[in-house]
């Protein structure tokens, strides 16, 4: 069975609200009598390279959270392993949902290596990602745009009230997140990967229009 599904992908900084906004988007969409699958990237608890990522961001295994390309070869291979689940849940659900995709790879690596969305590192994620490692490509992305200091202050209110949500070294580091606001913009600006459509998480968002145009596109 061929693809039937739409592969919906939601981006934004650490903070933003994708995980708030993948569950009211779930809801709309059933509404519309919808079905739908959601993942979030990394895959934590259910992938030992996700695990690794976990580790190294709360100061595990040396240096290696100092290197972007071998953090990053390990989100990928996370994403790989969860390539086969996609194409599956494709062929099943009218649209597959993912809190985070290979452009938090792009951004993020982009960010800390001081590059923008048209660098070296955008290009190296998308022939390890896509062209390798053959994850199948977006439909649409939606970049959860809020102001980094915003993220910032939600990440951290997070951070007090649930158990194991301490900062991470990427959500501490407000100058990172500053840069990887900017490279998002380009990303969705230059169509990278898919289309993107720029939704204000700032001012909040409705839930049943978006879900109603991914439904409907164009
Ligand atoms: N529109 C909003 N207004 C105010 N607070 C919000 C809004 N959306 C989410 N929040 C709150 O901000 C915090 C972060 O939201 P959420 O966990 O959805 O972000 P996230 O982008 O998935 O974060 P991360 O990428 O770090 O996992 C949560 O405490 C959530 O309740
Ligand atoms: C999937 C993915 C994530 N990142 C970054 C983004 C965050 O700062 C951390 C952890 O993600 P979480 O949503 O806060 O759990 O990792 C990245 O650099 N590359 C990726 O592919």
């Amino acid at each position: 069975m061929s693809r039937v599904g739409r592969l919906v992908v939601i981006e934004g900084l650490d903070g933003s609200g994708k995980r708030t906004l993948t569950e009211a988007l779930t809801k709309a969409l059933h509404n519309l009598g919808k079905s739908v699958a959601t993942r979030a990237f990394p895959r934590y608890g259910e992938s030992v390279h996700a695990d690794l990522v976990r580790e190294a961001l709360h100061g595990g295994h040396g240096d290696l959270a100092a290197s972007v390309h071998g953090m990053a070869v390990l989100y990928a291979l996370d994403r790989r392993g969860a390539a086969d689940a996609i194409v599956d849940d494709l062929k099943l659900h009218d649209i597959v949902l993912l809190d985070r995709y290979v452009a938090s790879n792009a951004a993020y690596g982009a960010a800390r290596l001081h590059q923008d969305a048209r660098g070296e590192f955008v290009e190296w994620v998308r022939e390890l990602e896509v062209t390798r490692f053959g994850l199948p490509l977006p439909d649409t992305q939606i970049l959860l745009r809020v102001r980094p200091e915003v993220a910032a202050e939600r990440a951290a209110r997070r951070a007090q009230s649930e158990v194991d949500r301490a900062k991470d070294a990427f959500e501490s580091d407000d100058d990172l997140q500053i840069r990887c606001a900017r490279v998002y913009d380009q990303l969705a600006a230059d169509g990278w990967l898919s289309p993107w459509q720029v939704v204000d998480g700032t001012a909040g968002f409705d839930a049943a229009e978006l879900a109603a145009g991914l439904v409907h596109p164009g």
